[in-house]
């Protein structure tokens, strides 16, 4: 069995494939703590190998591997800057500070693809990155998560102050807010909309109407019905990292 790791900010996903490479385990965790519960879980759990993509601390993504040297015995293999991959070219001024998750979510939609992309990443952050059918990487944007900016709001200000349990009925439509908790969770969904259509205008103006668009990330469901052509793909990174860390 191989374990797969995607270590955002702010969750680890996870997922156990076996031999067949069929899926046999996998969740999203908060700590590494839990991922050993949920690691526990898998039946007949017995890995052959790892590999990781982290976009997190140096020291942070070395104790991991430790720990599951220490547990299974197994060495895990890291995702590492690359300027090519499979005919994508990194267009960052330097490679090597493109975070790894972009870096493999587009290498993956581009083999996906066959021709240029618009990938679309809802963690954490909200990354956005252009390739071009010939494979070279544009670059990209990055903003704030509707997690970052709904806490930022609470943080910076004395009266926003509400239950998230009521953050989510507050989304049943996006007319004009009549409490705060609508006003600013409707303006948060906004701003995250306008962004992604502010990203197909420029797709469209670069490459007519002959790109596909992949969505991927814990909150891509929150833009899905305004990108009605839009590949949905969760396991978008887990495909990448697939493809920069082959095992034998
Ligand atoms: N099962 C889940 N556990 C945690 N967060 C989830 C889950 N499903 C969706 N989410 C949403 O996903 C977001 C995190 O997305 P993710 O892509 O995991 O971020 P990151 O890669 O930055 O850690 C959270 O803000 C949350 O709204
Ligand atoms: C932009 C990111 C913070 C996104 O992280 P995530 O939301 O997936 O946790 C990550 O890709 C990163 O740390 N990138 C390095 C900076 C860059 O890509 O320019
Ligand atoms: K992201």
């Amino acid at each position: 069995m191989i374990l797969e790791l995607d270590c955002g900010n702010s969750f680890i996903k996870w997922r156990v494939l076996d031999r067949q490479s069929a899926v046999v385990g996998g969740g999203v965790v908060g700590s590494t703590e839990e991922l050993l519960v949920g690691l526990d879980k898998v039946s007949g759990l017995t890995l052959r190998a790892a590999r990781m993509v982290s976009v997190r601390s140096d020291d942070e993504t070395s104790a991991l591997a430790n720990l599951l040297f220490e547990r299974f015995a197994v060495t895990t293999l890291r995702a590492r800057p690359a300027e090519v991959i499979e005919g994508v070219t990194n267009g960052y001024d330097d490679y090597q500070r493109l975070g790894l998750d972009r870096w493999l979510a587009i290498v993956a939609a581009y083999r996906l693809a066959g021709k240029a992309c618009l990938v679309l990443d809802l963690g954490t952050a909200v990354t956005s990155d252009f390739v071009a059918a010939d494979g070279a990487h544009l670059g990209g944007f990055i903003c704030p998560g509707v997690p970052l900016m709904r806490n930022q709001l609470r943080t910076h200000t004395r009266r926003i102050r509400y239950d998230d349990d009521a953050a989510e009925r507050a989304l049943h439509d996006l007319t004009p807010g009549r409490s705060t908790v609508e006003a600013v969770e409707r303006g948060c969904s906004l701003m995250l909309r306008g962004f992604v259509q502010t990203q197909l205008e420029l797709a469209r103006e670069y490459w007519g109407e002959s790109f596909e668009v992949f969505l991927t990330g814990g909150d891509a469901g929150s833009v899905e019905e305004i990108l009605p052509a839009a590949r949905v793909m969760p396991d978008l990174i887990f495909i990448g990292l697939a493809i920069a860390c082959p095992l034998p």
